[in-house]
């Protein structure tokens, strides 16, 4: 078993006297990338200046390549950290900037021969193009520069990448690009330990080993991103990904409308149901014919699906999909639903009445009020 590259156990920190990191416990072996994903001010950028050395930790431990370094000056952990906002000399160039950051690391000095080939490899992995090399950062777009930032955290080849908010004020094409970059990055790298920090819920599901999920200072659940987004422990987690965001029912409502559905879900034992919700992925719903007689109630079939009559209040073109808003008829206090369609399966009008149906697989129960969250509006 390789030893973990990054232990933090029981990691306490503080901004402006209150406690903004608390109770954070994570274990990631070499190679592993880690997404965090938060709202705004949970303390992610927090958390990584604690990693890197730059803020004390106020309790707990954080552990590198099985040393600990919770009280090491930044300098000598072995660590590279993405500032959220550029943190280039405005001096220098490109090439400079690189070497300076070859040569920050204290593990071992490079040849000449040998800082010109890590130059190379970085520029061709981050897909620099050479005419940069010469020029000062505050001459390239902002996309560029940001490319050149993570160049110059990766380039020194740490043991444990930080990386905060990396996607930040680039457009949604670069930042496309980008993401593929990191993704290649991480793949080719089995030594260096990734922690990207962000609150874009696609931008965690598509880079991820493990995602942690925070709120608050704390992790709320940690998991791959498939384990976060099926099964997530709360509805605060299940509304951190996914996009539209996910259905919140209330179980009170949908068992009064369909009890044979009491049945077939695992409701939460001694506990109010109101505590609870009903988590339905708008991916999970299906339209599958009118409701011509208006007279189909909710039921659960033999094969396991629940089906429940709606109104289509509104359709959306998403291009490829439609997003529509879907009012259950025998529910009429519940709030409309958000369900994701291809565009080719449904002919449907909005006014007219449908039967829907969702796996009752796909439903799960979590923590949470269904009134605390948003209801769907497009
Ligand atoms: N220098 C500081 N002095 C006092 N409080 C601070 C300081 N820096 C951050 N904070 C507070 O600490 C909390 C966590 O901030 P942090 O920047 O870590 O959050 P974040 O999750 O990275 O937010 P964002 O996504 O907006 O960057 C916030 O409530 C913030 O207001």
């Amino acid at each position: 078993m390789p030893i973990q590259s990054l232990d933090i156990t029981s990691l306490a920190m503080d901004r402006g006297g209150n406690r903004v990191v608390d109770q954070f416990n994570l274990s990631l072996f070499p190679g592993e990338y880690c997404v965090v994903l938060g709202p705004s001010g949970c303390g992610k950028s927090t958390l990584l200046h604690g990693i890197a050395g730059l803020i004390e930790t106020a309790e707990g431990s954080i552990v590198i390549d099985g040393q600990d370094v919770t009280h090491t000056a930044a300098r000598k952990r072995d660590v590279g950290l993405l500032f959220q906002h550029d943190t280039m000399y405005p001096h220098l160039t490109v090439e400079q900037t690189l070497q300076i950051a070859v040569r920050a690391n204290p593990k071992r000095r490079l040849t000449a021969a040998e800082m010109d080939q890590r130059i190379q490899s970085i520029t061709e992995t981050m897909n620099l193009a050479p005419a940069w090399l010469p020029r000062r950062p505050e001459t390239l777009s902002g996309g560029q520069r940001r490319r050149v930032a993570i160049a110059k955290t990766l380039i020194r080849q740490p043991s444990v990448c930080l990386l905060d908010e990396p996607m930040a004020a680039i457009d949604r094409l670069a930042s496309e690009r980008l993401l593929e970059r990191l993704a290649d990055v991480s793949k080719q790298s089995d030594s260096t330990t990734f922690v990207h920090v962000t609150h874009d819920g696609e931008e965690a599901m598509r880079l991820a080993d493990q995602i942690v999920v925070m709120s608050g200072g704390r992790i709320l659940q940690i998991g791959s991103p498939s384990e976060i987004y099926q099964s997530p422990n709360s509805a605060e987690v299940a509304l951190a990904l996914g996009s539209p965001s996910c259905n919140l029912l209330a179980i009170d409502e949908v068992l009064a409308s369909c009890p044979a559905l009491g049945e077939a879900l695992a409701l939460p034992e001694g506990q109010p149901n109101a505590d609870h919700a009903i988590m339905l992925r708008p991916e999970a719903i299906q339209l599958v014919a009118p409701d011509l007689n208006q007279e189909h109630a909710s039921t659960v079939t033999e094969s396991g699906l629940w089906q429940f009559p709606v109104t289509l209040l509104e359709r959306r073109d998403l291009g490829g999909r439609f997003l529509l808003r879907l009012q259950p008829t025998d529910s009429e206090n519940s709030p409309p639903l958000a369900a994701t369609v291809f565009q080719n399966s449904i002919s449907a009008e909005v006014g007219t009445r449908w039967i829907c149906q969702v796996s009752i697989s796909d439903l799960r129960i979590v923590a949470g009020s269904a009134r605390n969250s948003r209801s769907h509006s497009i």
